[in-house]
């Protein structure tokens, strides 16, 4: 048995699955749709819950906001023993094709953050698990609402400088959405041989030119969250059932 030394769990509590998510908040309102749901530890922002979706134990982790530290969360739940691992997020939106409410499956991530130069070279790509992508873009689209695949920005700055952020050309070039994490997420998953995929709820537009005041506290962003916690575990339950 061996002590997570940031997450403060034990690698005998570990799960094949896990729900990663920013907020400890959310982590708490996910750990409420498990049967047998127990806290497991509050240490720093990394607040862990286990339970069990159908049966299927899982556990619940929530990260912080940034790449940095959600990394650290990531390398210590796959060394604890994870194997599959869910992002369950909020994102800015590039498309008044998908406004707040809707809900986008990551592929790959735009790696427009720091944290990975420090871990893998240049041109390496931060890409989900197809099964894990594919079982989260079904069981999204069982749920009302638009729904979208495709690929994300990762970035570490949330407000801005005075350097632009190239979010015409990330638009342009085909990206959907912004958010922080999903890079981080997709190259350690992938580096230590995890697997791993991302939905995120659109809370707003990032975008310049469609940017709006920033508030992914209101009714229809909730709903959203909902929906994507509810697909998100149904993709547990179908990924469990493919081995
Ligand atoms: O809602 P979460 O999961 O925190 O995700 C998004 O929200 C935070 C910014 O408000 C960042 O962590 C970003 O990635
Ligand atoms: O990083 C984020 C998260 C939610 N909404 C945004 O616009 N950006």
């Amino acid at each position: 048995m061996t002590l997570m030394p940031i997450l403060q769990i034990h690698s005998e509590d570990a799960a094949d699955f896990a729900i990663v998510c920013g907020d400890p908040k959310r982590a708490e309102l996910i750990s409420k749709k498990l049967d047998n749901a127990r806290e497991l530890a509050f240490s720093r922002e990394y607040r862990t819950f286990t339970g069990e979706i159908d049966g299927v134990p899982i556990l619940v982790t929530s990260h912080g906001v940034g790449s940095a530290g959600a990394a650290v969360c990531f390398e210590e739940l796959i060394r604890a023993g994870v194997k599959t691992l869910i992002r369950v997020g909020t994102a800015g939106s590039y498309s008044a094709d998908h406004p707040a409410g809707s809900l986008i499956v990551s592929t790959a991530a735009v790696r427009a953050e720091g944290l990975t130069r420090q871990l893998v070279p240049d041109g390496f790509p931060a890409v989900g698990d197809s099964d894990v992508v594919s079982a989260l873009y079904a069981a999204a689209q069982e749920s009302e609402g638009i729904v979208k695949k495709g690929i994300t920005v990762s970035l570490d700055a949330f407000f801005t400088g005075v350097e632009e952020i190239p979010h015409r050309k990330y638009k342009q070039a085909g990206a959907l959405a912004v958010e922080m994490e999903i890079a981080a997420l997709y190259v350690v998953a992938t580096l230590r041989g995890a697997r791993a995929g991302a939905i995120v709820a659109l809370d707003g537009y990032a975008d310049s030119d469609l940017a709006e005041v920033y508030d992914p506290h209101t009714n229809v962003v909730a709903d959203a969250v909902e929906r994507e916690i509810a697909a998100a575990l149904r993709a547990v339950v179908m990924l469990a059932g493919q081995k």
